[in-house]
């Protein structure tokens, strides 16, 4: 078993949840009502805002170039088609761009927060790992369906599914797996802890968005 795999197997109830959720499916089969959408991916933006920084972070921290690569080619993905996707979405769904972040929110950027700030590449790469490893699993088996769909759900499934991010994935476990066997215990009982702890608050964002956020007009 790998790392990541091992890794998983630790949070492995909370993973079920979020990546076989009623949120997910309702969006994938396109009934989710549009204020629902529009609140989760306002609430999502302030989530990406952190998410930039802490990738960013990593690139920074990636031991060589070949390393670094993938992560920054990502970065660019995620501050172009991404980005456009969030504003093209807002505007199709006529709410503003701003919102004020939920707990949910603020549980998540405090978390990318202290993982950027630790300097430490494999606290990073827990969270980076779990954020996208979900949004893959959730996806892949909704990937042939997405052009059936509005945009705004469509293009959500397609950004987080496809050979492309797979390989994302894939590259995220790798240098977690690689970087896992160079850690003493201490290092190790860290990464478990941030690993889970992030598994725990991505569920509890799709808890809420199911839920429904407030949304900004
Ligand atoms: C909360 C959250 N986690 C993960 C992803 C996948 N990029 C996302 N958009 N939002």
């Amino acid at each position: 078993m790998s790392a990541s795999q091992y890794l998983q197997s630790l949070a492995a109830e909370d993973w079920k949840v979020a990546t076989h959720h009623a949120f997910t499916d309702a969006l994938a089969d396109g009934t989710l009502s549009q204020e629902k959408m529009a609140g989760y991916l306002q609430q999502d933006y302030l989530f990406v805002e952190g998410f930039v920084r802490l990738l960013g972070s990593a690139v920074v921290h990636a031991p060589t170039l070949a390393d670094a690569v993938p992560a920054a080619q990502f970065l660019g993905l995620i501050c172009g088609p991404e980005n456009t996707y969030f504003l093209r979405s807002f505007e199709a769904l006529e709410v503003t761009s701003t919102a004020k972040p939920a707990p949910e929110t603020r549980a998540l950027q405090e978390l990318m927060d202290q993982a950027r700030q630790s300097g430490r590449y494999e606290i990073m790469l827990s969270v980076l790992v779990v954020a996208e490893w979900i949004y893959l699993d959730w996806a892949t088996p909704f990937d042939d369906r997405a052009d059936d769909l509005p945009f705004w759900f469509g293009e959500w499934v397609t950004l987080h599914s496809g050979e492309g991010f797979t390989q994302v994935v894939a590259y995220l476990r790798g240098q977690l797996d690689i970087v896992w066997e160079t850690l003493d215990d201490t290092a190790r009982a860290e990464v478990s802890a941030t690993f889970t702890q992030a598994v725990r608050l991505e569920r509890a964002f799709f808890d809420a968005s199911w839920a429904g956020f407030t949304v900004a007009k």
